[in-house]
């Protein structure tokens, strides 16, 4: 990289608008929105979609419910004209949803995009040219004037073709592509001129699409483009004003937005942001933006995984993983603050009447998005206790008191420490189960035992418990079922306890529920251990965390 890029790359002159009013502007709705996956994003395909792959990205974008979506550009390929062919032979466009198709403004190329059209019920067709100074000087070798003829020759043929064929209902888009760094002025009159030629009006529906062809700029300069259009344009209330966002600065979403709060009406892009170079704007991200903020996207992703599959599968890409909303990792904590914040969240939310979403880290909630709490904390060395402390309660139903598990998370991250992994949920259990059951086969298992009462108010204990060596019988006694059970293995197995902790609850919420206990013993020379029990009965799954909380071996 050169040590002083000024040299090489010219810094963007600002438009002049002191007067901006976006900035105080909120968004208090849904844009109408265009997918041009089959159009801008196929044509940014290594391998562009054949008719199959098309049709079932179509079938998704209806499901989605897209209402304008750009098909084709039907004069580039033979595979791009049939398929406009085939949703229109085949009758696969709904009433309410209206195709669009891209063409360059050539005659030979205008007249095969209104063959692809024959007979299509509704249709915008897109014209568009580039009208920036490098473009008109580089590619086209042309002054302002013959730019502007260009546009304006082809609007023409464009309103002739569409008047001759009037069974169809016509909607006409133009966009000044390279719009982002065309002057202000030049991209006011070309659009002035070719809106004169089509005379927009509620019957006859215009577009003026202002492309971010390129992302050159910082997202509040394209939101001062767009409001310097809408408030110069002479015929601003009777055309929709369209943005088209790139994403080459990385800020497409914030372009597209800002662009809303500036004026615009409607927002061209593709889901999960496939396109031209570093993608067009993300439609997914939008949506989903505008409904973590209460406000109803008109789009549908309620089944987000099957969106990311589908859309996956056709485009042959990925989907980030942290792709917002939408990737793999988007909800999942694995860093301990964040999963203690959010463990808590739940709890609250739980006990809360109020359906509002207040979840720390979670802008919105997985489940609308077809997702399952599963996913949302995930334990490695960053973990701290109340990640591995959620997944079992999640998944098995304990409720770990605090100080097992803070014992067990030390226990976690010596592992994930050590193993450098991220610990799955069955890892995560067998290694609970090793260190304080409940174990299918404990060393020590309860098989029987009775209790009595005594005389003199104490409680007389005798278990048999299955160990390696056999069954043996405990006998003990104590003012109650617990330290009667302490008493015995103390004589039994000749080890000092004491018992420090006792927590239980059942485990679900039916009546035959099971119950889970948990018991901290300290031995000699200040040793603790915790034992955990689960049985039908409270006070089988008590004496057996107990039995579980005992060291391996006789010696205590
Ligand atoms: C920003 C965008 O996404 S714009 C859309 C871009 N999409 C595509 O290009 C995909 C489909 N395109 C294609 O299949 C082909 O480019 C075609 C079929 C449209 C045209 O192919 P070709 O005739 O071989 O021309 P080519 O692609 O090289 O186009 C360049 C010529 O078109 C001219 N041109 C470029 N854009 C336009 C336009 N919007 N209107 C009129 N002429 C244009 C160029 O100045 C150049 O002219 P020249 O040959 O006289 O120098
Ligand atoms: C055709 C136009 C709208 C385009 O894709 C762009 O400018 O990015
Ligand atoms: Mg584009």
């Amino acid at each position: 990289m050169l040590p002083n890029p000024s040299q090489k790359y010219a810094a963007f002159a600002p438009i002049q608008l002191p007067d901006r009013q976006w900035p105080d502007k909120t968004l208090t709705h849904a844009p109408r929105w265009l997918s041009t996956d089959l159009r801008d994003g196929n044509q940014a395909l290594a391998e562009p979609m054949d008719i199959p792959r098309k049709l079932r990205f179509w079938e998704q974008l209806l499901k989605c419910g897209f209402k304008e979506i750009e098909v084709a550009f039907p004069s580039a390929s033979e595979t791009d004209f049939q398929f406009v062919r085939q949703l229109i032979e085949e009758q696969r466009i709904p009433d309410d949803v209206t195709i669009q198709v891209l063409t360059q403004a050539r005659s030979d190329l205008i007249e095969r995009t209104f063959a692809a059209l024959d007979g299509v019920k509704s249709a915008t067709v897109h014209l568009y040219n580039a009208t920036a100074p490098l473009f008109r000087r580089l590619v086209f070798r042309q002054s302002q004037d013959d730019i502007i003829q260009l546009a304006v020759s082809a609007t023409r043929q464009i309103r002739a073709l569409c008047e001759a064929n009037p069974n169809t209902q016509w909607r006409y888009e133009y966009s000044p592509e390279t719009f982002c760094f065309t002057e202000p002025e030049f991209a006011l009159q070309i659009c002035e001129a070719v809106a004169d030629v089509w005379e927009p009006s509620a019957a006859r529906p215009m577009i003026i699409n202002l492309p971010a062809t390129v992302e050159v700029n910082t997202p509040n300069v394209y939101a001062d483009q767009i409001e310097y259009f809408c408030r110069h344009f002479t015929r601003r209330h009777d055309v929709c004003i369209s943005v088209h966002p790139h994403n080459d600065r990385g800020s497409g979403v914030a372009s597209a937005e800002l662009a809303l709060l500036a004026g615009a009406d409607r927002v061209e892009g593709c889901l999960f942001g496939n396109g031209e170079r570093t993608g067009n704007v993300c439609l997914v991200t939008l949506a989903m933006n505008l409904y973590s903020q209460g406000i109803a996207p008109q789009l549908d992703f309620s089944d987000m995984k099957q969106v990311v599959e589908r859309v996956e599968q056709c485009n042959q890409l990925p989907v980030h993983p942290r792709h917002p909303y939408a990737g793999k990792l988007a909800f999942t904590a694995f860093s301990g603050s964040h999963q203690d914040a959010i463990k808590k969240g739940f709890h609250a939310r739980e006990q809360a009447d109020s359906p509002r979403w207040e979840m720390p880290y979670l802008p919105v909630d997985p489940e609308d998005i077809g997702c399952s709490y599963e996913a949302v904390i995930r334990v490695n060395s960053q973990s701290g206790k109340s990640g591995a402390a959620w997944m079992l309660e999640q998944n098995h139903g304990l409720v770990l008191p605090r100080a097992l598990q803070q014992d067990f998370s030390r226990h976690v991250q010596a592992k994930t420490d050590r193993e450098g992994n991220e610990m799955t949920l069955s890892a995560l259990w067998q290694l609970y189960r090793e260190l304080y059951g409940p174990y299918p086969l404990a060393p020590r298992q309860l098989l029987d035992y009775r209790s009595e009462s005594q005389a003199d108010g104490e409680l007389q204990l005798s278990a048999r418990v299955q160990t390696a060596e056999g069954i043996v019988t405990l006998q003990g006694k104590g003012n109650g079922l617990l330290s009667a059970a302490a008493a015995a293995i103390a004589s039994r197995f000749k080890m000092r306890l004491a018992i420090e902790d006792y927590h239980e609850h059942t485990l679900g919420r039916c009546s035959e529920s099971r119950s889970a206990a948990y018991i901290r013993c300290s031995f000699k020379q200040g040793v603790s251990r915790w034992g955990t029990g689960i049985d039908n009965d409270v006070s089988r799954a008590s004496l057996q965390a107990l039995l579980n909380a005992l060291p391996d071996g006789d010696a205590g």
